[in-house]
């Protein structure tokens, strides 16, 4: 099973392992051919409608294996209006080869005739909200047939996830008899009463298992995102260290947190400042996070998206006590790092965590590990169902477990230059800055479930690990090929932005 969502970062993945997507839409074409061969006889009429996306591309696909077929394939739209290249091509194909092919500028003039099979290929997972014209009367068009109707990936108007219409209940979507959906099922397909045939089409299993540049579409920038939205950051931290605060809430604010403030213990604190002007510093009394600066944190962490607690923190026991408190009390988001995650599996708290160990400090917390990337990736999904939070442990591969260890992924960006001292803290500011996004598609109204935006969510904490480790791996990437291994920490912060959008 597989959300829209993920499908189109896995895609996504599968492109930049050299799985382009025109060789998907082969593979989905074929899928779709053999579907029609099983429902008709050689030298019957077969009728592909098509949209101006890649669902539609599916389509020319198929019509090109079905050459026993009296196949026609009817556009929806000009051929100039085909919105991708991959589609375009097999549309020019299509019409290079002399396969009949109409194209349909007004619905009224759409004459299926009296095909055995109808293909419905006009939208798939790239649709959005009620059908509009021409596709709305065509889904009728196609409903009023006697024919077999077979849906690409989803019938149209159909949401994949929901198996709702996409315009609401009782809104016009194609009734599909069969459907052929690709590399996964989709969760809203076991709604409908149709045959779905799940279709490999030559997705590697790393594109699921490895994370991608699709696992960062969900991070995308929302052009119109207003301050704050993209995020407040409070990093809690410092004592005996002042630079891994510091490395942190700078790595927060380049990965694309709004505002970032730093909670450190007075003596640290005009330092911390004076790593960056582009930090709002909080002084807590005294030298060492403790017990007596439980209230006042509590204050600053209140109205923060994300709170980043440990970096630099040390190992006082006042200092443990107080995160063990803070943590007990806190219903929030955090990312937990250092010295504070020693205290994680025996606090019993509301708060959604996202722990950021290294292997030792993943067995200080009573997690195992393991050399081979698979097993060590089935002892940290269980770990995090046994804690309940979202893992994610550094390594030549960093593994990310969701908190009801139900999910799992590796990443393998990053290389040796980064054991340097500093890396860990630039991780968990940028997960915190990713953790602290709203989802965009819940900051505004939803088409599909037509939710208004009021609270916005924040993104799955999962996904925010993931790419973070993704990024942070990326970015020390571009410093070892600037520095070699003699890079720093600090290299990194500046090439976290280029990492997360210029994928
Ligand atoms: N890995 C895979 O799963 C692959 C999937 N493939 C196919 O690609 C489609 C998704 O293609 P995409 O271009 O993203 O979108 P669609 O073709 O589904 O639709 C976009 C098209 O439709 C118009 N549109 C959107 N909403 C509406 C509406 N409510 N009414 C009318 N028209 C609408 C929009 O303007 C665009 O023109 C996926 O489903 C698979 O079939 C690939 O083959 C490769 C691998
Ligand atoms: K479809």
């Amino acid at each position: 099973m597989i959300s829209s969502e993920r499908m189109a970062a896995v895609d996504a993945n599968a492109a930049a392992l050299g799985v382009p997507r025109k060789q998907l839409m082969e593979s989905s074409g074929n899928a779709v051919a053999q579907e029609v061969r099983a429902a008709s006889d050689p030298g019957d009429a077969v009728a592909l409608v098509c949209g101006r996306g890649n669902n539609g591309g599916d389509a020319f696909v198929a019509a090109r294996f079905l050459a026993d077929r009296d196949v026609t394939v009817h556009l929806l739209g000009r051929p100039e209006s085909i919105g991708t290249d991959i589609a375009r091509e097999n549309w020019e194909a299509l019409r290079a080869a002399e396969v009949p092919t109409e194209t349909v500028a007004d619905s009224a003039a759409l004459d299926l005739g009296s095909p055995a099979v109808v293909v419905d290929a006009m939208l798939g997972t790239g649709v959005s909200g009620a059908l509009r014209e021409p596709e709305r009367t065509a889904a009728a068009a196609v409903n009023s047939l006697d024919a077999t109707v077979i849906a690409v990936d989803v019938p149209s108007g159909v949401d994949a996830d929901t198996g709702r219409p996409t315009g609401g209940d009782g809104a016009v979507a194609v009734e599909a008899d069969r459907v052929v959906t690709f590399h996964d099922a989709k969760p809203g397909l076991d709604r409908l009463d149709a045959g779905v045939t799940v279709a490999d089409i030559g997705i590697p299993a790393a594109a699921e298992r490895y994370t991608g540049p699709g696992d960062l579409l969900a991070f995308g920038r929302d052009p119109d995102s207003h301050k704050g939205e993209n995020g407040e950051v409070l990093v809690v931290g410092g004592g005996p260290y002042t630079g891994a605060p510091a490395l942190s809430a700078r790595a927060a604010l380049r990965a694309g947190a709004d505002l970032v403030r730093v909670a450190c213990p007075a003596n640290v604190a005009d330092e911390v400042q004076g790593y960056s002007a582009d930090l709002i510093v909080r002084r807590l009394p005294g030298e060492r996070l403790s017990p007596d600066h439980l209230e006042r944190v509590a204050d600053l962490a209140a109205d923060r998206d994300v709170v980043v607690i440990g970096p630099g923190m040390g190992d006082a026991a006042a200092s443990v006590e107080f995160v063990r408190r803070f943590l007990a009390e806190f219903a929030g988001r955090a990312v937990v790092d250092a010295d504070a995650l020693r205290v994680v599996p025996e606090v019993d708290t509301d708060a959604e965590l996202i722990c950021t160990p290294h292997q030792g400090e993943l067995r200080g917390m009573g997690g195992e590990t393991a050399a081979d990337p698979t097993e060590r990736a089935d002892l940290v999904r269980a770990f995090a169902a046994e804690v309940g939070h979202t893992i994610l442990v550094k390594g030549r591969y960093d593994v990310i477990a969701s908190d009801d260890g139900e999910r799992v992924r590796q990443n393998r960006t990053g290389n040796p230059g980064m054991t340097v001292g500093g890396t860990g803290d630039v991780l968990a500011g940028t997960v915190g800055a990713l953790a602290a996004q709203t989802d965009p598609r819940t900051a505004q109204t939803d088409p599909r479930t037509a939710r208004t935006g009021t609270e916005p969510a924040l993104t799955d904490p999962f996904q925010a690990a993931a790419a973070g480790a993704y990024v942070n791996g990326l970015a020390g990437d571009a410093a070892a090929e600037a520095n070699g291994h003699g890079l720093v920490a600090t290299d990194l912060i500046d090439r976290l932005p280029h990492a997360l959008y210029d994928e």
